[in-house]
């Protein structure tokens, strides 16, 4: 293994949520009675005509610019022609030699040193993206096949990485950025599970130090990230056991099963197709002005890991706290929200707000039962917009406990009083008598002045420059409070009173 290097280029292709087909007005769904989403275009009857879905269009144009690709001034379609029983019109309609996409890349992070610690980032470029249809589905029988044209005809876009991913971890961090970039841009839900995103990878090896592409073995059917990068592990391995044996590659397409962790070939290149692509004779090329991009630049959201390097710099946020946040739209923007009502302190407390929201507020959303949010991985559970708790109510918990009127226990009370009912946060510690008692300030320098008498060592010692020794004297002035004490107040008073 030492001596050999893998190269993997990655075809990913993801449904485009869009209402209707990609060239007819049929509606597009998931889970329908079979043949039932269906139309003589979808069909392929005698004289139908393709009509393009422009909402289709824009969400490539949009994924392209969020991925930093150029968009083709002009692009056009072509005929892929094979036949299989998936296809009713006997070939596909994609893009060929003028896809609307070209360049770009996308930003992955390596697993770090430990949980809490960046690992390395790297840009992963892209070789295009271009929009084609989705092909039906075929079920095998026994004894016969059937065939469900629903999932025919939905827009699909394919994202094809350069040859320049070198591992299953690589891969994985690249899908998982590249998720998440669409499901936040609002192109897809990628749900794996629902086909909506697939992922073939190309594999090779080469020795060490070598800049040529060996035999590319193609992996097909890898229907979890998580597969992606055990079936390629898999690849690799089973390529260089093959040339140290004195074998040789052949390329090929393998099915990978992730349950049982084998390949087996599929088909080899001597009966590769031969898609005999020609221009689509029934469509015009596609011009992408201007204005168009500009339109749709404006709504491409902030990718995560700008999003991330933002809150480094604006909230000094820690790493750990930042991944919780970045891969979950919905949940970042709340977290922003949380910050922004919390005024000219909420920068500063911003902190603070995100740990309420990331342990907390996340905790209770897995709890909840209703759908998920965005499919991230993230909430889960409960969508966060159907909480109660709103991103004003975390900002004034946080002003709560910050001014000390609030203490710990208290506060995790009021949280899981807001988060029930909605009543804000203030409110709820009014009526529930959970805020600090406000502590006669006699009696609070009686119990300092005592707290001082009694524990000379550590009044002596924090004269002397020790800060951490006032903790010594705010154990028992606590504790002569019955623990109802304000903790600002008495820090203050204890700090006076050392300074006298
Ligand atoms: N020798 C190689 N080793 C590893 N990856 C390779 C190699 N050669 C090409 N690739 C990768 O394989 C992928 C090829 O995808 P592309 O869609 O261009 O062609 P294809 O697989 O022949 O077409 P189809 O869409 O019909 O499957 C790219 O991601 C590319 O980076
Ligand atoms: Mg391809
Ligand atoms: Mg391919």
């Amino acid at each position: 293994m030492a001596n050999y290097e893998a190269v993997i280029g990655l075809e990913v292709h993801v449904q485009i949520r869009t209402h209707s087909k990609m060239f007819t007005r049929v509606a597009t769904g998931y889970g329908q009675p079979e043949n039932t989403l269906t139309d003589p275009t979808v069909l392929a009857l005698p004289g139908a005509l393709p009509v393009m879905n422009r909402a289709a269009l824009d969400a490539i144009i949009k994924a392209g610019l969020m991925l930093g690709c150029e968009i083709a001034p002009v692009c056009k379609w072509d005929r892929k022609n094979y036949f299989y029983p998936d296809s009713p019109k006997n070939y596909q309609i994609s893009q060929y030699d003028q896809p609307i996409c070209l360049g770009g890349a996308v930003e992955i992070e390596l697993p770090g040193p430990a949980r809490n610690l960046m690992g390395e980032h790297k840009l992963i470029p892209l070789t295009r993206i271009h929009l084609e249809e989705d092909v039906g589905k075929c079920s095998h029988g026994a004894t016969d096949s059937l065939v469900d044209y629903n999932r025919a005809g939905t827009p699909l876009m394919e994202i094809v990485s350069e040859p320049a991913l070198h591992s299953g971890e690589e891969a994985y961090a690249y899908l998982t950025a590249l998720r998440a970039a669409i499901v936040q841009g609002g192109i897809s839900d990628c749900d794996m599970e629902k086909g909506q995103m697939r992922c073939d990878a190309n594999i090779s090896i080469r020795p060490v130090g070598a800049t040529g592409l060996g035999t590319k073995v193609e992996l097909k059917n890898l229907n979890s990230i998580s597969y992606v990068r055990a079936g390629i592990d898999h690849e690799i391995k089973r390529q260089v056991a093959l040339i140290e044996s004195g074998g040789t590659i052949v390329q090929e397409t393998r099915d990978y099963d992730g349950l049982t962790g084998a390949s087996q070939s599929l088909r080899t290149k001597e009966m590769a197709h031969d898609y005999r692509y020609f221009p689509d004779p029934d469509l015009m090329p596609v011009q992408v002005d201007e204005a168009w991009k500009a339109r749709l630049r404006a709504s491409c959201p902030e990718l995560p890991f700008d999003r991330q390097r933002r809150y480094f710099r604006d909230y000094e946020l820690p790493y750990t706290l930042t991944s919780v946040l970045i891969w979950d739209r919905p949940l970042a923007e709340y977290f922003e929200a949380a910050v922004k009502a919390g005024g000219a302190a909420g920068k500063a407390r911003a902190q603070q707000i995100g740990n309420w929201i990331a342990n907390d507020l996340l905790r209770e959303l897995k709890a909840g039962g209703a759908a998920g949010a965005e499919g991230t991985g993230g909430a889960g559970g409960l969508a966060l917009a159907e909480v109660k708790m709103r991103p004003e109510h975390i900002a004034e918990l946080v002003e709560l406990v910050e001014s000390g009127k609030l203490l710990g226990p208290a506060a995790k009370e009021v949280f899981a009083q807001t988060f029930a009912s909605g009543e804000a946060p203030l409110a709820v510690a009014e009526r529930a008598g959970l805020l600090a008692q406000p502590t006669d300030s006699g009696d609070l320098e009686a119990w300092c002045r005592e707290a001082i008498a009694n524990n000379a060592k550590a009044a002596a010692e924090f004269r002397a420059g020790k800060e951490s020794a006032i903790n010594g004297l705010k154990g028992p002035v606590m504790k002569a409070a019955r623990g109802k004490a304000n903790p600002r107040e008495v820090d203050e008073t204890l700090r006076r009173l050392l300074a006298e």
